[in-house]
């Protein structure tokens, strides 16, 4: 299955409406805190939002959840159900992508049977607590690097604080894609700055392959 380059991170449907409209093929929904009858009904709406316009919904947190409205996929963290058990849970079909913040995270997650991974963070940011080590540039050059020297293919989306201006540093050094929430969420014109974000990825990925 093809992984995405941009990944946008949404709490309503509306958002995925909006940027699905936009050309984004790959919506991730991050709820926190919700009662599960009311999480599995905002997501089963965009569900529906994502399937309208062919694009990918990654449920962040929990694999039952996306198993049972038959989502694209699932995201999991260090809090979250570890990766080779919720393989064994939603099947080989379902995308799972685990969060790292080292190279040794990634090597864990690949061996588990990772789809892709999500690395960070790139910078500080607000929209989640209890961040992991800020890994800048440097960070991400170091361990993509390691990465090649091993071997070890799978693709890395840079997330954390990310706007458009990083899209083409963190293409050079590797990375697979991003993965956005306020860059879009908070713009003036959300639609316009998926447009933005989309064109500037297209673009980086011809360079890379010229
Ligand atoms: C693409 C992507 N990468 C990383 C994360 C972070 O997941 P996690 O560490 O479980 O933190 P929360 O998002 O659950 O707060 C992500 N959601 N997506
Ligand atoms: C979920 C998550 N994991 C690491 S940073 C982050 C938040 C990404 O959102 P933003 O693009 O607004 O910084
Ligand atoms: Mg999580």
């Amino acid at each position: 299955m093809t992984i995405s380059s941009f990944h946008y991170i949404v709490t309503q449907p509306e958002q995925a409406a909006v940027a699905c409209s936009a050309g984004a093929d790959w919506i991730q929904l991050r709820l926190k805190n919700k009662p599960y009858e009311d999480w599995k009904a905002i997501a089963q709406e965009t569900l529906a939002v994502c399937q309208a316009s062919g694009a990918r919904l990654i449920i962040n947190d929990n694999p039952h959840l996306a198993g049972e409205i038959g989502a694209d996929g699932v995201h999991l963290g260090k809090e979250d159900m570890p990766l080779a058990q919720a393989r064994k849970l939603v099947g080989s079909e379902v995308i799972i992508g685990g969060t790292a913040n080292t190279l040794e995270d990634i090597v864990q997650h690949y061996q588990s049977g990772a789809d892709y991974i999500g690395l960070g963070p790139y910078r500080f940011t607000t929209t989640k607590e209890k961040l992991s080590p800020i890994l800048g540039l440097a960070g991400y050059k170091g361990i993509m690097e390691a990465l090649q020297q091993q071997g070890i293919s799978i693709p890395v989306i840079a997330i954390g604080g990310i706007t458009r201006t990083d899209v083409p540093l963190l293409r050079q050094v590797g990375v697979h894609g991003i993965a956005v929430s306020s860059a879009v969420s908070a713009a003036a014109d959300p639609a316009e700055q998926t447009r933005l974000f989309l064109t500037l990825l297209y673009e980086s990925i011809a360079d890379h392959r010229r």
